[in-house]
């Protein structure tokens, strides 16, 4: 249970099925046992994690340690390798996301992903943006006109680009070419947003932007952010997790994991001894 939670519980004190409610409705993901193989490597091992709403959670550990996979398994993209098999159970919003019945498309258009590299498509600036909402059959001008200008507003990009739209992607730099795959997972109006090390291959003042963006971002989205820099994440996110060898060995605030961290392998970790 997170401190909010806790807060709201004393304040009101609900009876115990609220309780359960409030529970539930705080966390967007809860993450209970979760085992991952890639054919005989066991890569993430009895993973316990509840994801807070509208917090920023950080993702920290050495190379190899699982981040990325435990990223990709919460919109389901590490399925995409064939060798992948799963045990345990991730709720999302109260169901698990790996029910038979349960729709991968959906889960995808309420959980959006922005990666290491900008992959923006070899598009105009306007046509990357407005590219999710016409899959979902959107097809009125001035309804993408506004969808676009949003989520371009949203990413904090509107103001630089706003007379480029017809312009290819490729031709901005690169940490505005993140921005735009930032307003591309907004455009879908998603409900949660995976970052997979957005910044690293970003200049100092691009990542210092994205860093921003992030912090506004959380006011309306639940945003989940694998860092191998540990200022990064003591500077942006609520929550952090540290993963070892496919394990999480802390799970705490952020400021209980970089001022007095648990565990002895954490504070080894982010003072810099191994990693
Ligand atoms: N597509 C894949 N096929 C097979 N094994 C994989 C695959 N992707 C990752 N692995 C393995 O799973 C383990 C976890 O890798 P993962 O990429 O999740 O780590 P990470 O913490 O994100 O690392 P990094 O910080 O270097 O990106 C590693 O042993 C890795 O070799």
């Amino acid at each position: 249970m997170n401190t909010a939670t806790i807060k709201t519980n004393i304040n009101t004190a609900q009876p115990a099925a609220e309780t359960a409610q409030q529970v539930e409705k705080d966390s967007v993901y809860s993450t209970r046992q979760l085992n991952l193989w890639y054919g005989n490597n066991h890569a993430l091992k009895n993973v316990d994690l509840e994801i807070g709403e509208n917090e920023v959670t950080a993702i920290i550990g050495p190379s190899g340690c699982g981040k990325s996979t435990y990223l990709k398994t919460l919109n389901r993209m590490v399925e995409l390798v064939p060798s992948v098999k799963t045990s345990g159970e991730i709720q999302y919003r109260g169901r698990n996301i790996f029910d038979s019945d349960y729709s991968v498309e959906e889960l995808r258009t309420r959980v959006g992903m922005v990666f290491q590299k900008p992959n923006p498509f070899p598009k105009s600036i306007y046509d990357n943006i407005a590219y999710g909402p016409r899959i979902h059959g959107i097809k009125n001008r001035k309804i993408l006109d506004e969808i676009v200008e949003k989520s371009l507003r949203g990413a904090a990009i509107w103001d630089e680009v706003k007379d480029r739209l017809n312009e290819n992607a490729y031709g901005i730099s690169g940490g505005q070419q993140q921005r735009i795959c930032i307003a591309r997972a907004l455009a879908i109006e998603p409900d949660v947003i995976l970052m997979d090390e957005p910044t690293s291959a970003l200049d100092p003042i691009s990542t210092l932007k994205v860093e921003e963006l992030v912090q506004e971002l959380k006011e309306q989205y639940s945003i989940i952010i694998v860092t191998h820099n540990m200022q990064q994440a003591a500077r942006i996110s609520d929550k952090t997790a540290f993963f070892l060898n496919g394990e999480v060995i802390e799970y705490d605030s952020t400021d209980a994991i970089f001022s007095n961290p648990a565990d002895k392998r954490t504070e080894d970790y982010i003072s810099g001894r191994f990693g």
